[in-house]
């Protein structure tokens, strides 16, 4: 698809809807992915508002170009040549709330910040989330899970925004969610905020499971270094990192991007790798691994965007 950065009614459309610090053309998406890879966005588009983001879904309707949702970039890969048409960020929408026994936190929002505000209100249900480096649209997305907890577990509700700009509230059964998987995508819906059930619990007990899976993750996966986490989901039966490391693979890679020494499961971007490098790590370890195992592994991480 053609670029549309000197497209200027479109930009111009867009400060229309919000103010101009909030939209940008051109823009180096690296900069907001935890991965740090991908190129350009042709606009990027922080909307301030509910109101702007259904505007925006109706102004990308209305010319009919492409519209793309970004959270933290922590399951993420944009390829180099970067993404065409609007390119959207709720990091605006941060707030984080309690009201009864629920946490209510905004899609732009820290799911590990969901779950440090938990904590403080003494309310048990999302340590699991502790280390979660996303955002609670993307956890919603990706049902997020870690050491037997999932957001499937203590969601209660979202709101949304659909395709056609409206806003729904939807319960957490409508959004199907499996493992690591929702039906967020075929549906198109733009999470704005999410509603978490928990219960009353003990402030030493909840750190206590905090502390102990925090150690868990520190002691197993590279947090040192930008990645997007399992690049494979567990194939039934296996675990991918333990195939990965069987294969020989630990240290492998393409440019900067290498399979983790530390967690066969991850590859990281070690010293300023490209997608494409990043891409054909991924393409290596699948091709490895059904060589020598016979196992075909299925990406848990999202590829987006051109070469
Ligand atoms: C070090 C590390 C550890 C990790 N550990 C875990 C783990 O233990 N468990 C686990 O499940 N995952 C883990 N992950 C993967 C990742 O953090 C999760 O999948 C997370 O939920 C992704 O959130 P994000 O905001 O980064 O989404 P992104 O990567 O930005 O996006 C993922 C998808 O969600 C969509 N999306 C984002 N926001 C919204 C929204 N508001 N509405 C609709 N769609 C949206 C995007 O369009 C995209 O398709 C880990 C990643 C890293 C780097
Ligand atoms: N990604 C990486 O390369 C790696 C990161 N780390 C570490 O992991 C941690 C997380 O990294 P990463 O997620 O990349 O970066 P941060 O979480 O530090 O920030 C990412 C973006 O999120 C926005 N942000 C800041 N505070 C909040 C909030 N409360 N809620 C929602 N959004 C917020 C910021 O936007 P704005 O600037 O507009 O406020 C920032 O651009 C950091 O401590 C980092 O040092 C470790 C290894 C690799
Ligand atoms: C990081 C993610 O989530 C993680 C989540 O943090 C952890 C903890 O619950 O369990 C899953 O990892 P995982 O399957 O690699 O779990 P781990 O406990 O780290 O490893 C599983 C098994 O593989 C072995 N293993 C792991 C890495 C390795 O290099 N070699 C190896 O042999 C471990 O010893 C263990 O016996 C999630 N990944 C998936 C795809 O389900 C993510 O989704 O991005």
């Amino acid at each position: 698809m053609i670029k549309l950065v000197n497209n200027h009614h479109i930009y111009k459309k867009l400060r229309d809807i919000t103010s101009e610090e909030n939209v940008m053309m051109d823009e180096y998406l690296k900069n907001y992915m935890y991965t740090r890879l991908g190129g350009k966005a042709d606009f990027f588009v922080t909307p301030a508002n509910i109101e702007e983001v259904q505007q925006v879904v109706k102004l990308a309707n209305q010319v009919g170009i492409p519209f793309t949702l970004l959270g933290n970039g922590s399951n993420l890969i944009i390829r180099d040549g970067g993404i065409r048409g609007i390119v959207m960020s709720l990091k605006r929408f941060r707030s984080i709330r309690r009201e009864g026994n629920s946490i209510i936190a905004e899609s732009g929002a820290r799911i590990i910040d969901a779950s440090r505000k938990a904590l403080e209100e003494r309310l048990t249900g999302l340590e699991f989330a502790c280390g979660i480096p996303g955002t609670v649209g993307g956890a919603l997305f990706m049902n997020a899970g870690a050491y037997g907890g999932e957001v499937k577990n203590c969601l209660r509700s979202a709101v949304v925004v659909n395709r056609e700009g409206e806003v729904l509230t939807l319960s957490a059964d409508e959004l199907d969610l499996g493992y690591r998987t929702s039906n967020i995508p075929d549906k198109g819906y733009i999470v704005l905020e999410a509603t978490f059930d928990l219960k009353p619990g003990n402030y030493r007990e909840i750190k206590a499971v905090v502390d102990d899976l925090t150690h868990k993750r520190e002691s197993k996966q590279p947090l040192e270094y930008p990645s997007c986490g399992s690049v494979f989901k567990r194939p039934p039966g296996y675990f991918a990192g333990k195939l990965i490391q069987d294969s020989g693979l630990q240290g492998k890679g393409v440019g900067g991007a290498e399979v983790s020494t530390k967690h066969a499961g991850f590859i990281v971007n070690k010293d300023n790798a490209t997608a494409t490098d990043y891409i054909r790590v991924i393409t290596m370890v699948q091709e490895t691994v059904k060589e020598k195992f016979g196992v075909e592994l299925e990406r848990e991480v999202k590829i987006l965007g051109e070469d």
